[in-house]
């Protein structure tokens, strides 16, 4: 399966970069994408982007609904001195009002973003529905269909409602098909069925076009801020946090644990006798292993609030969210045994010597003190026999529940 999110779901520099070649391609011979969705996990962000940033436009265009809808029929009442279509006004009173004002108070809930597409697509086919029902309504009395409402409604559909591309061409289709339909049915002359069919389906060509050039712009647009951002966060040879990002996410989710009554635990990892590696094999081969190493590390802080970073040199270090001492030794001995495991080939195998530090809710810690208590382990870990896990617990250090042979230095 391929994962474009890394541990903490930020966006991995690779799997955007990718993407934006695919969406920027077509310049050549390749044609240019028609399908705008992304793959793997980039598509549920750039959902939610779009989710955000359409709720203010939803909520804008309901207004308007709404003084629309008063705004004819005060005039109509006052015109008429009654309400000269009391089944129109039963069917905004019944239908439309309620609808959009459901609709209006739903982008304010908490968390609204996760339900703005559902809202957009209910939202959608309720107008699509409403719209045919009134041109059925106007065709059956002989009277005009009101034919600025369906194209307003598709314009909807495609510009305001958040829709993406294909969803928004899946009620186009809807509309252009069922009207006309509806206009054999009340049995209107031939060429008012196709001159009607015609506008409409220009309509619904030009907006699936327009709404095409839209998303795709604005996916581009994303992926680019996503790239910068995650580059701007992440060490450039392995794809790990650098040291600012990974202290300063690490501590607010600290304090987010302490919130919740959640265990945190850190692990300290660094290569042993890599000053050797790179004297032996060169520092090409080296950066390899570096990459080799994060890697499995990376792989090792997986989870949506776990976080791996690049401390320095050959030093990397994982922050493991709601994970008890058992669970955060456990993960040590896994990513050391992996490391072990390791085959670069030509290459001797390689080995990481380790500390853990774990803290409760009720010890207020920092990443930074966290990361000091790792590292002490870490250094008696690498004074002891290397290839091992040491833990900080009740402020000494302490050998961890297994004990095994320490590495040895590649050979000169
Ligand atoms: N190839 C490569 N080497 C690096 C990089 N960053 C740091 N190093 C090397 O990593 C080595 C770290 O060496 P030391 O801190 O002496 O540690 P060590 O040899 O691993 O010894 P122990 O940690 O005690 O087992 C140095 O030789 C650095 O030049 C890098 O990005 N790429």
């Amino acid at each position: 399966m391929r994962h474009d999110f890394l541990a903490d779901n930020t966006l991995e520099p690779n799997g955007v970069q990718a993407e934006l070649d695919r969406l920027d391609s077509g310049r050549g011979s390749v044609p240019r994408r028609l399908s705008l969705a992304f793959t793997g996990n980039l598509e549920p962000a750039f959902l939610r982007h779009r989710a955000e940033s359409v709720v203010t436009l939803q909520r804008l265009a309901m207004i308007i609904g709404m003084l629309l809808y008063t705004g004819y029929f005060t005039h109509d009442f006052f015109t008429a001195r009654k309400f000269s279509d009391p089944q129109v006004w039963g069917l905004m009173v019944a239908f439309a009002v309620p609808g959009n004002l459901a609709l209006f108070i739903a982008t304010f809930l908490r968390e609204s973003w996760r339900y703005t597409l559902i809202v957009a697509r209910i939202g959608a086919l309720f107008h699509t529905t409403g719209m045919l029902l009134l041109s059925a309504m106007a065709a059956h009395r002989g009277a005009d269909i009101p034919l600025e409402f369906l194209i307003i409604q598709l314009l909807y559909d495609f510009f305001l409602l958040g829709l993406v591309w294909s969803e928004a061409n899946v009620l186009a289709l809807l509309a252009v098909s069922t009207a006309p339909m509806l206009m054999m049915t009340l049995q209107r002359s031939s060429l008012e069925v196709f001159d009607f069919t015609f506008f409409i389906t220009s309509v619904a060509i030009l907006s699936s076009i327009g709404c095409h050039l839209q998303e795709r712009t604005q996916r581009v647009a994303w992926l680019r801020e996503q790239l910068l951002q995650s580059m701007s966060e992440r060490d450039p040879l392995t794809g790990a946090y650098n040291h600012r990002t990974f202290y300063s996410r690490g501590d607010k989710l600290i304090r987010q644990a302490r919130r919740e009554g959640r265990n945190v635990a850190v692990l300290g990892v660094d290569i042993d006798y890599f000053k050797r590696f790179n004297d032996v094999y060169g520092h090409l081969a080296g950066d390899e292993c570096l990459r080799q190493v994060a890697n499995i590390v990376l792989e090792h802080a997986r989870r949506p609030l776990d976080l791996a970073g690049r401390l320095g040199g050959e030093e990397f270090a994982i922050f493991l969210y709601d994970t008890n001492r058992a669970s955060a030794l456990s993960r040590a001995e896994d990513l050391r045994e992996a490391v072990k495991a390791l085959h670069i080939p030509g290459k001797v195998r390689i080995t990481v010597s380790m500390g853990v530090a774990t803290a409760t809710p009720l010890d207020s810690v920092t990443m930074e003190a966290m990361v000091g208590q790792a590292d002490v382990a870490l250094y008696r870990a690498k004074h002891d026999q290397r290839d091992c896990v040491r833990e900080w617990a009740d402020n000494k250090v302490r050998p961890s529940l297994q004990l095994v042979g320490g590495g040895s230095p590649p050979a000169a």
